[in-house]
């Protein structure tokens, strides 16, 4: 049996994470002081206003954003301690990033979308692995169509497979069911919670839908850069 606190099974690790931002003269305490640790495999949701550092905490925990103090340690890497060379090779591996407005790109197919970044990882067989996965979120019969061609939530679907197909230990969304009606916006939750489960990675979903919230095992709220309450939903 692990303990709770087994570092076999802690996907997120972030002991007393500040984050200062704006200039010398005038700096901002954007996170202050975020403890949190989170199992492997668990989903998690992060309310709060705006404002109250959500993304500014994804962008930290995501290696984007260099913490200012306290230690950050995903799938037991300390990130603190990589250079920038090192920092990125272990984000590509480790983290998947599904983003509100998707972000793919608009000048390759929904195939190249998910196979190129997995072949700049080394993978081999990235377009075999790309093309299963988008089986996977239903478009298969969409490989070649370019971004434009999509709809929102097929889009999103290329998201979701651009982001699960490195079986990374983390999986975030920031807000991605925002640009989606209600019902394609269900089925884009249904499709990430199943696409998790099949990774068998960590979920962390920053939303202001409360009800998507409750989808989640675990809610965190955040107000004014820090964690104002965490319990199981
Ligand atoms: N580069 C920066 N310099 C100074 N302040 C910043 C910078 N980036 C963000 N902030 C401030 O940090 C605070 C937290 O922002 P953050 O985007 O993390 O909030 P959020 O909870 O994700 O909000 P939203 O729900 O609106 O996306 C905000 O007050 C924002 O104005």
């Amino acid at each position: 049996m692990h303990s709770p606190l087994d570092p076999a099974t802690i996907a997120i690790r972030a002991q007393d994470v500040t984050l200062q931002l704006g200039t010398r003269e005038a700096p901002v305490t954007i996170l202050k002081g975020i403890d949190l640790h989170v199992q492997r495999g668990q989903s998690v949701a992060i309310l709060g206003a705006s404002g109250s550092g959500k993304s500014s905490l994804m962008a930290v925990l995501t290696g984007l954003e260099r913490a200012s103090g306290g230690r950050v340690e995903i799938g037991g890497v300390d990130f603190g301690a990589l250079g920038e060379d090192d920092l990125a090779r272990a984000r590509r591996g480790r983290i998947g990033i599904i983003l509100q407005s998707f972000h793919l790109l608009p000048t390759m197919t929904a195939l190249e979308n998910v196979a190129v970044p997995l072949e700049l990882a080394g993978q081999a067989d990235a377009f075999a692995i790309a093309a299963e996965e988008l089986r996977a979120v239903g478009l298969g019969h969409r490989l070649d169509h370019y971004p434009a061609q999509l709809s929102g939530g097929e889009q999103q679907r290329v998201a979701i497979a651009r982001a699960v197909a490195p079986r990374p230990t983390l999986l975030f969304a920031d807000e991605p069911t925002g640009n989606l009606d209600a019902a394609t916006g269900a089925a884009i939750m249904d499709l990430l919670f199943e696409r998790q489960a099949a990774a068998g990675a960590t979920l962390l979903i920053i939303t202001h839908d409360a009800a998507l919230a409750q989808r989640c095992e675990r809610i965190i709220e955040m107000r004014d850069g820090r964690i104002l309450s965490d319990h199981m939903a």
